[in-house]
């Protein structure tokens, strides 16, 4: 068959285009509001418009990075189309880090621009001070200032109109609308930086390209059954894999993103109530917090309000209970190297008249792979051979397919290695059951091996979670002479709950074999967190390991 390729039938895919319809289809519809502010699509997409302009014309050149240090305000927001736009590479940095480690991202990124919202600007300040030690002053990046918007400039906390510092707003109204936005040459070209979590070492720098994330955004609005009137919640961080891509994907639909500063309970149900939400996300510890939110801070839904979670495998119990208050949950998994969601648990019509802890347990199964995916996999990390779906065998959980990052920055040997034998490896283990879905077990560098058996303490934790006075708990590795390691849980406890170690052991005995129940509990009422909700296990493993062996210490006892 003949044919030609040329620009009528070939355009690079960009998401870009998601806000140019949305101005043109939906010109008029509320894109965005954030307290009393609001906009339409036809004002964002003007307001983007503007900022690349201005982007280009304060320096900023093809391939350049814009970093961004901001909750999720209108300006982040804008950011995932303006940076674009201006043909340059959109770096969101994780509000967490300290100064010292976001400057080891600005220099690694080598950003030219970071934006920063007015909060976080004494880290910005203080990450450009440890750069300037090593660095020439115009290698710094310059820094772009974003204030409240009901807030006079002169207001902003360490803003210093004498400096080289520049104002978003301020910025933005230099801007022209007459610009031609600078679309991708090559759908491939980078559109993003996002930094991994850094749960397991340190945070790697995973490219995405236009055309993925115009995929996988695609795929994460259908999954989420997004229709044209969506209203999205932004409690999922949008420095987080771009907020699994729902920056663009509320555009792709024209819904309206509701922004809030803070999360938390009261906000949460406030703002469902207040603009009729219909989707959100979450981590699971955001669900946690919904479902032992006060009394007094829940308000009945008045809708259905779709919840997308995912991030950290979410406890039966917490997804019985969220459905319980009228929540529907997409429970989905993926990495930062997968654009954010990679898998879905699709929910089959057939498993709803089963008993309500059938169907929540069936649901905290990670699923299968969604449209934009090629294939995912469990197999053997040696042999590459998949293991047979029976629910038992672990294997690795690989991934391949158009969503899946170009690779880490700067990191060829860990890009080569992550894409070894021609699928990501994701460093998850997992099973595969018979109906084809599959179950993370726990990841790599965190499972238990005592006295020769694996323990999943994913598995650990979801009973521990049933435990009426838990309200979190984490399980790691203690060292031991005699078994290796042995299951040491950290809990945090319910308020007014006294719970004690032996209760608990007691429970995961009577729940569990009993190799795989704690043996040492810790409570702790701030279990460290990494503001992408996960619990930081390498922390709580070297407080595991400073305990030293438990059957050394019982032998002493002994003695
Ligand atoms: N639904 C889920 N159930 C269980 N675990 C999940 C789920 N979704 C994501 N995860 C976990 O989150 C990981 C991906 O997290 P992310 O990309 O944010 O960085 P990280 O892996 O936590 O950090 P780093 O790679 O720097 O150690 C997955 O590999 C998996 O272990």
């Amino acid at each position: 068959m003949e044919g030609i390729r040329c620009s009528a039938n070939s355009v690079p895919l960009t998401p870009i285009t998601f806000l140019e319809r949305a101005a043109a289809v939906f010109g008029d519809r509320i894109s965005l509001v954030y307290g009393n502010v609001r906009f339409t699509w036809r004002e964002t997409l003007q307001r983007c418009t503007k900022f690349a302009s201005a982007l280009v014309h304060v320096g900023i050149s093809r391939g350049d990075v814009v970093a961004v240090l901001a909750p999720n305000v209108p300006a982040t927001y804008e950011l995932h189309f303006a940076v674009p736009m201006a043909g340059a590479i959109l770096c969101t940095l994780n509000m967490r880090h300290d100064a010292a480690m976001v400057s080891t991202l600005l220099g690694h990124s080598e950003a030219k621009i970071i934006v920063a919202d007015h909060q976080y600007l004494h880290i910005v300040k203080a990450a450009i001070e440890i750069m300037s030690k090593t660095m020439a002053a115009e290698e710094l990046p310059r820094i772009v200032i974003v204030q409240e918007f009901d807030h006079p400039s002169s207001n902003i906390n360490g803003f210093d109109s004498a400096s080289d510092d520049l104002e978003y707003e301020s910025l933005l109204n230099t801007g022209t609308l007459d610009f031609e936005i600078r679309r991708p040459i090559d759908e491939r070209d980078p559109i993003s930086l996002n930094y991994t979590s850094g749960t397991t070492s340190r945070p790697k720098g995973v490219i995405y390209s236009h055309r993925g994330t115009y995929l996988n955004t695609l795929s994460t609005v259908l999954l989420n059954d997004m229709s044209s009137m969506a209203v999205y919640l932004w409690t999922v961080p949008m420095f987080h894999c771009n907020g699994w891509s729902m920056t663009w994907g509320v555009a792709a639909q024209g819904g309206t993103n509701i922004c809030q500063r803070n999360v938390n309970a009261k906000e949460i149900f406030a703002n469902i109530s207040l603009h009729n939400v219909t989707h959100m996300g979450g981590a699971p510890t955001v669900l946690n917090m919904i479902v032992n939110a006060p009394i007094t801070e829940q308000k009945p839904l008045l809708g259905k309000v779709t919840v997308m979670t995912g991030g950290a495998p979410p406890p039966s119990n917490i997804l019985y209970k969220m459905r319980e208050l009228g929540f529907l949950i997409v429970h989905c998994y993926g990495l930062t190297e997968t654009y954010g969601v990679a898998t879905f648990c699709h929910w089959k019509p057939e498993w709803d008249s089963l008993p309500d802890e059938k169907q929540a347990k069936l649901k905290s199964r990670q699923g299968m792979q969604h449209i934009g995916v090629e294939g995912v996999d469990i197999k053997n990390p040696i042999t590459m051979e998949s293991v047979p779906a029976d629910g038992k065998t672990m294997g690795e959980v690989m991934i391949r397919g158009n969503t899946v990052m170009i690779g880490y920055l700067k990191d060829v040997k860990a890009t080569e290695e992550a894409f070894n034998g021609g699928w990501f490896r994701s460093g998850d283990l997992g099973v595969r059951h018979p109906d084809g879905y599959i179950e993370l077990k726990d990841r790599s560098k965190d499972i238990i091996i005592s006295g020769g058996e694996n323990i999943s303490t994913i598995e650990v934790e979801s009973v521990l979670f049933n435990h009426p006075s838990v309200l979190e708990a984490a399980i790691v590795g203690r060292p031991d002479d005699h078994w290796g390691e042995t299951p040491c849980a950290f809990v945090n406890l319910k308020h007014g709950s006294n719970a004690t170690e032996e209760e608990i052991i007691k429970f995961c005995r009577d729940n569990l074999p009993h190799y795989m129940a704690p043996k040492t509990v810790v409570f702790k009422s701030d279990l460290p967190k990494s503001s992408t909700g996960k619990i930081q296990k390498l922390i709580l493993k070297e407080e595991a390991k400073a305990m030293g062996t438990l059957s050394l210490a019982a032998n002493r006892l002994a003695k």
